[in-house]
C-alpha cells in the first residue's frame, strides 16, 4: 500500500495536549494504515530570521515535519493573502478583501518553500493529500520540481459563484493551481457547480461528466466530498460528559432554564450578531419565555492578526452586552458569552443539555458544530438544531430547522418553534440527520476521497 502524505496549513499536536478533532482522528487513522507523514506550519514564527530547518518527529505512529514560518511569510501569506483575500472572497465578503500584489507574491513564495522542503522527503509511490485555501499552489510548486507523484486536494471553504470569484485579480493563476492536482473535492455539489460554472465562463473547461473536470487542456477528477464527523465516538462521548462534573455544575447553574447554545470561532462568517439580534428578536416577541431560556455562546478568538477579526470581537461583546442590559432581570441573564475555546469533551456534554443548537453561519465550508450537535443528542429527547441554509452542512441535515440567517425575525421565529416543538416531531427530525451522520461519518470521507484519487 502506497504511503499517504498530508500537508495542511494547520497541523493538530497529535500525541500532545487536548484530543485532536474528527479530522485528526480520520486522517491519523489513515496516515497508521498506510505509513505517512504530515507536514505543514509548526504554528511557530522564526520572527525576522529565515525559518530553521524542518523539524521532524514521530508521534503517535506519524511523523510530522513541520516548519516554523518568518513574519513576513505569515504577514504576507496567513493573515495577508489567505485570510485578507481568500478567506472572504471565498465566504462572499468582497467588502473585506485587501488585495495586494506583495501578499500575493508572498502567498506563491511561502508555497513554493513547503514545496521544496518536501520534495525530499517524498517517495516515488506516495499518495499527496493537501488540505484548504493556504496550500491551493503546492501541487503546481511540487511538479515544476519534477514531483509526478498522485495529489489530491480539498477546499475546506465555499468555492464562490464564478461573479465573485473572477473579481480576484490572480484568479487564472488559482484556477490553474488547482487543474495541477488529479483530484480536487468540495464540501458541497454547489461548490463543485460554482467551481464548473467559472470554467466554462471563463471559456478554459468544464464539467466534462462523470465526475471529471478539464482545465487549461487537462483533466482531473473534481467533485463533492462532504466532510463527516466520527459520529459513534462523538456520541459516546457526549454521554459520557453528561456525567462529569464540569457539565453537571453547568447544568445545575441553568436552574431548569432551557439552553440554546452556539459554538463557533469569532469569525464574520459565522452571524453572531444576526444570532444574538435573533434571539432578541425572540425574548421581545415571546415575553412568556423570558427568564426561561439562557443562551450560551462559546466564540474563541481566532486569526488576531487580521484586521477584520479584532473588530468583530467588540461587535459581538457589545451585542450580547446591549440584551443583557436591555432583558436581563435581576436574577436572569439573557446570554452568557465565553470568549474562549472549550475542551471537546466538555462541549459534547453542553450540546446534550441543550434544547436548541443554533448553528446560523452567513456562508459555511460545511461547519462541524452542527453534526456534533446533532451526534451528541440523546435519541430518546433529542434537541432541535436551527441551521443556517448557508452552511454546507444544511445540504444534509434536513431534520434542523432550516433558516436565512439574514432574516433575524425569521431566526427568532425559528427559536421559538424550537423550543416549542412535541417530542414526537423531535425524535422525527432526528432520526434520519443521526443516519445519515453515521454513514456518511469521517472515516468514509477518508477512504472516499482517497480511493478516487488512487484509481
Ligand atoms: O487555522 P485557523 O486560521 O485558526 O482556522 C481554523 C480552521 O478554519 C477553517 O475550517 C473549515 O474547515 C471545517 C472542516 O472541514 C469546515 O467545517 C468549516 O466550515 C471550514 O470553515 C479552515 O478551513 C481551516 O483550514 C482552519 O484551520
Ligand atoms: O471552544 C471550542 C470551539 C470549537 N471547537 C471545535 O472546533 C471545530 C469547529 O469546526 P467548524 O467546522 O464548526 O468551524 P471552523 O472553525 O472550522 O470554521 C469543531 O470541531 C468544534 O467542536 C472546540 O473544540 N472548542
Amino acid at each position: 500500500m502506497s504511503r499517504l502524505i498530508v500537508v495542511s496549513n494547520r497541523v493538530p499536536d497529535i500525541g500532545k495536549g487536548p484530543p485532536p478533532g474528527g479530522l485528526a482522528v480520520a486522517l491519523k487513522a489513515a496516515l497508521e494504515q498506510r505509513g505517512g507523514i504530515w507536514m505543514g506550519w509548526s504554528g511557530k514564527s522564526s520572527g525576522s530570521q529565515e525559518p530553521g530547518p524542518l523539524h521532524v518527529e514521530d508521534r503517535g505512529g506519524i511523523t510530522f515535519a513541520l516548519s516554523d514560518l518568518s513574519r513576513r511569510d505569515l504577514s504576507e501569506y496567513y493573515a495577508g493573502f489567505a485570510n485578507s483575500v481568500l478567506w472572504p472572497l471565498c465566504h462572499y465578503r468582497l467588502d473585506l478583501t485587501d488585495y495586494a500584489r506583495k501578499d500575493m507574491a508572498g502567498y506563491f513564495r511561502v508555497n513554493r518553500f513547503f514545496a521544496e522542503r518536501l520534495r525530499p522527503l517524498i517517495r516515488p509511490d506516495d499518495i499527496i493529500w493537501v488540505h484548504d485555501y493556504h496550500l491551493i499552489p503546492l501541487a503546481s510548486e511540487l511538479r515544476r520540481i519534477g514531483v509526478e507523484n498522485r495529489m489530491g486536494f480539498f477546499m475546506h471553504i465555499p468555492w464562490p459563484s464564478p461573479d465573485v470569484f473572477l473579481t480576484l485579480p490572480v484568479h487564472e493563476a488559482i484556477i490553474g493551481g488547482l487543474t495541477a492536482y488529479d483530484v480536487v473535492g468540495f464540501q458541497t455539489t454547489h461548490d463543485a457547480d460554482n467551481f464548473a460554472s467559472g470554467l466554462k465562463r471563463e471559456g478554459i473547461g468544464g464539467d466534462v461528466g462523470g465526475g471529471w473536470m478539464e482545465a487549461y487542456g487537462r483533466r482531473f477528477r473534481a467533485g463533492a466530498f462532504p466532510i463527516g464527523i466520527a459520529t459513534r465516538d462523538f456520541a459516546e462521548l457526549a454521554r459520557q460528559a453528561v456525567r462529569t462534573a464540569a457539565v453537571r455544575r453547568f447544568a445545575d447553574s441553568l436552574e431548569g432554564r432551557d439552553l440554546i447554545i452556539g459554538v463557533d470561532r469569532l469569525d464574520y462568517s459565522k452571524g453572531l450578531t444576526q444570532r444574538i439580534d435573533g434571539y432578541e428578536k425572540f425574548l421581545e416577541a415571546n415575553p412568556a419565555w423570558r427568564g426561561r431560556t439562557t443562551m450560551l455562546q462559546v466564540t474563541p478568538k481566532s486569526r488576531t492578526e487580521v484586521p477584520g477579526y479584532a473588530a468583530m470581537q467588540r461587535e459581538v461583546a457589545e451585542s450580547a452586552g446591549r440584551v443583557n442590559g436591555a432583558l436581563g432581570r435581576l436574577d436572569w441573564v439573557p446570554i452568557r458569552y465565553v470568549n474562549r475555546a472549550i475542551d471537546q469533551k466538555v462541549l459534547a456534554g453542553l450540546y446534550r443539555v441543550a434544547r436548541v443548537g443554533m448553528v446560523t453561519p452567513l456562508r459555511d465550508g460545511m461547519n462541524l458544530v452542527a453534526k456534533e450537535f446533532v451526534a451528541a443528542q440523546d435519541p430518546e429527547d433529542p434537541g432541535v438544531l436551527v441551521l443556517s441554509r448557508f452552511a454546507g452542512a444544511a445540504q444534509e441535515l434536513d431534520g434542523a430547522i432550516l433558516v436565512n440567517p439574514y432574516d433575524i425575525e425569521a431566526v427568532g421565529n425559528a427559536v421559538a418553534k424550537a423550543l416549542s416543538m412535541p417530542l414526537e416531531e423531535r425524535r422525527a427530525r432526528f432520526a434520519p440527520m443521526m443516519k445519515q451522520l453515521e454513514e456518511h461519518d469521517i472515516s468514509r470521507w477518508c477512504s472516499d476521497f482517497l480511493s478516487v484519487l488512487r484509481d
